[in-house]
């Protein structure tokens, strides 16, 4: 449809992967919200997975932020596709996986290409928590190899979520793997893959598959979100679109990604922390701070941060 040509949602907020979106019902809840132009689908591997060992996931205190090692736990590919077919929805629809091999991952997009689905197809190249699996985007000439295969056959619209960068050169780097592709987006970021949180009261750490390392997110990861949403915008060509994800909290923190130059918005964890109400929150604190600035579009806001001359 033309608002999916034109990454043109009549509201800027969807969830993120991973939350409020494993099961038809919670999908249903994220698009039937007045305040979401999306949704995303839990990234799903060819076959239904259980998931790591409990506990897998924990929110530290203060809202600082989450930590979990869910293990791609999802109804399987088929559950998905049975669900994007039978949907009836004018709002767009984001298809995520996350195979396990770069094979899973062209199979699954081999059978969303013949498919009737009309949305959109992010590939998820950055899971931290499958035990001995590397998180994809973290090597160059694997995204450059899973791309390439891809875009052989693939000619619906196709995403990369990636991992969280930390060093310059690789912005370069994987910018100039991208930049190679006709995708229409990129998704930054994923969590920040294996983090520890301590237990003050047991000394023992907070989830159990990996001996408790996990991937960040929440209010903790927001400055290296904005970082590679900024990043990123500024080497990506300008019909890659942007979809910033990491750290949004309050309305400020959505007007901070769209600053850094996001086209589109996801909560996670405090999502997962409040519920769907989340939501109309973030846009009224949004809107407030638009009307308090003057603006009355967030066109006027989109990439305009500025430096220290
Ligand atoms: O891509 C993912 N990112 C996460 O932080 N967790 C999930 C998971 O573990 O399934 N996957």
């Amino acid at each position: 449809t033309a608002a999916i040509q034109n990454f043109n949602f009549d509201h800027i907020l969807l969830n993120a992967a991973g939350v409020m979106c494993q099961t038809k019902e919670e999908l249903d809840t994220v698009l039937a919200s007045n305040y979401t132009g999306a949704v995303v689908t839990k990234s799903a591997t060819p076959a239904l997975r259980e998931g790591n060992p409990t506990p897998r996931y924990y929110e530290m205190a203060q809202n600082l932020g989450t930590i979990n090692s869910m293990g791609l736990p999802n109804a399987g590919f088929d559950y998905y596709m049975d669900y994007v077919s039978q949907k009836q929805t004018n709002k767009p629809i984001f298809f995520s996986i996350a195979g396990l091999s770069k094979q899973d991952n062209l199979d699954m997009l081999r059978q969303l290409e013949a498919s009737d689905f009309e949305g959109l197809i992010e590939l998820n190249l950055s899971c931290p928590n499958v035990p001995g699996k590397p998180q994809t985007a973290y090597d160059f000439e694997a995204t450059e190899a899973i791309l390439t295969e891809a875009f052989a056959f693939f000619t619906k619209p196709l995403g990369v979520k990636l991992p969280p960068y930390f060093d310059i050169v690789h912005f370069d780097m994987i910018a100039a793997v991208l930049n190679k592709f006709p995708l229409a987006f990129v998704n930054t970021i994923n969590s920040i893959g294996n983090g520890l949180v301590v237990d003050p009261q047991t000394d023992t750490v907070v989830i159990k598959p990996k001996a408790g390392f996990g991937g960040l997110g929440g209010t903790i990861v927001k400055a290296t979100a904005l970082a590679n949403v900024r990043a990123l915008r500024d080497r990506l060509r300008d019909d890659i679109k942007i979809i910033g994800t990491g750290g949004v909290t309050t309305g400020r923190d959505v007007y901070d990604h769209v600053l850094c130059g996001a086209d589109l918005v996801e909560v996670g964890s405090q999502l997962a922390v409040e519920g769907i109400g989340v939501f109309e929150r973030l846009e009224n604190e949004l809107a407030d701070i638009l009307t308090a600035k003057g603006y009355t579009s967030l066109d006027q806001v989109r990439g305009q941060l500025k430096t220290i001359a």
